[in-house]
């Protein structure tokens, strides 16, 4: 486990990705700190399952796309650099990414976190072991034809990386955020023609990671094609490690 520093944890600029409703915070009073992974494909439903965990277990969540979304428009030298791979639908350079998550973490030093989208690489992986011994890493595999349809009925409130779909968690009122009332949008990158193109790079990259963590045992692979079916085996797993806040029914 990455022990904890002095001093208390700095509010910082990774994104926390805000749940629907306000998270029970879990003081990080034990002497060991959770230090999860949550991976898989676009779509297969990393960021619900992750909000899921880090209310029900009083964990930040700290999702690398939503925070690289938001420093776009921070005028920062890293976010300028990050816009030109994040607008082609290209990874951005392990080095950019690396960089701005490792600052990130530091700050978090004496929190419980969850990532989601990192690392993506055996570059990222790596460089994550130099700053800590990860204790779990949750696999989603979902089939691709589900992943497809799911993508299509995405929308996203950028403001705050909110997501809904059409069929699994509508909006109160179509196209609009529950929380702030303003404008849905949906991801250029979640059109049919562009998702066949980002599951082949997830898997060519993602695979040494699998692999890596594979033999450190600390893989645990969910498949299925309902998040609300996967979800209770990932509660167990969880519960297993940390003590929850909230009841795993409470959705
Ligand atoms: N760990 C990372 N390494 C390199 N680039 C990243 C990383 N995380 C995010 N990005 C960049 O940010 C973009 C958006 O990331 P995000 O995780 O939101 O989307 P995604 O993985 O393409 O899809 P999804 O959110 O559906 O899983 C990626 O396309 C990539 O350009
Ligand atoms: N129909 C259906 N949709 C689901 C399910 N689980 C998640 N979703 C939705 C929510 C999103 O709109 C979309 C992708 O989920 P996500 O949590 O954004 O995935 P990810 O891209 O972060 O991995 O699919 C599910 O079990 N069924």
């Amino acid at each position: 486990m990455c022990p904890g520093g002095a001093g208390g944890a700095r509010p910082g600029r990774l994104t926390r990705v805000p749940p629907r409703s306000a998270p029970v915070p879990v003081p990080a009073m034990a002497s060991k700190l959770l230090r999860a992974v949550v991976l898989g494909p676009p779509g297969s439903g990393k960021g619900t399952v992750c909000e899921r965990i880090a209310r029900r277990f009083g964990l930040q969540h700290l999702s690398s796309g939503q925070f690289l979304r938001e420093s776009l428009g921070g005028g920062g030298e890293a976010g300028a650099l990050a816009q030109q791979y994040l607008e082609r639908g290209l990874l951005v350079p392990d080095h950019v990414i690396t960089r701005l998550m490792m600052a990130e973490l530091e700050k978090r030093r004496e929190q419980h976190w969850l990532l989601d989208g990192f690392p993506r690489t055996l570059g990222q992986a790596k460089a994550l072991d130099g700053i800590c011994q990860l204790d779990l890493v949750i696999s989603l595999n979902i089939p691709f034809e589900t992943l497809k349809d799911r993508l299509s009925a995405r929308w996203v409130h950028p403001a705050s990386g909110r997501v809904y779909n059409m069929d699994f968690n509508p909006p109160h009122t179509q196209g609009v955020d529950d929380l702030t009332g303003e404008p849905l949008v949906q991801r250029e990158d979640d059109r049919p023609e562009a998702v066949a193109a980002r599951l082949r790079k997830y898997k060519d990259a993602a695979k040494p990671v699998m692999e890596l963590y594979k033999s450190r045992g600390i893989l645990h692979s969910f498949s299925g094609t309902e998040t609300n079916k996967i979800w209770p085996y990932v509660y167990t797993l969880l519960s297993s490690r940390i003590p929850p806040v909230l009841p795993e029914e409470e959705h």
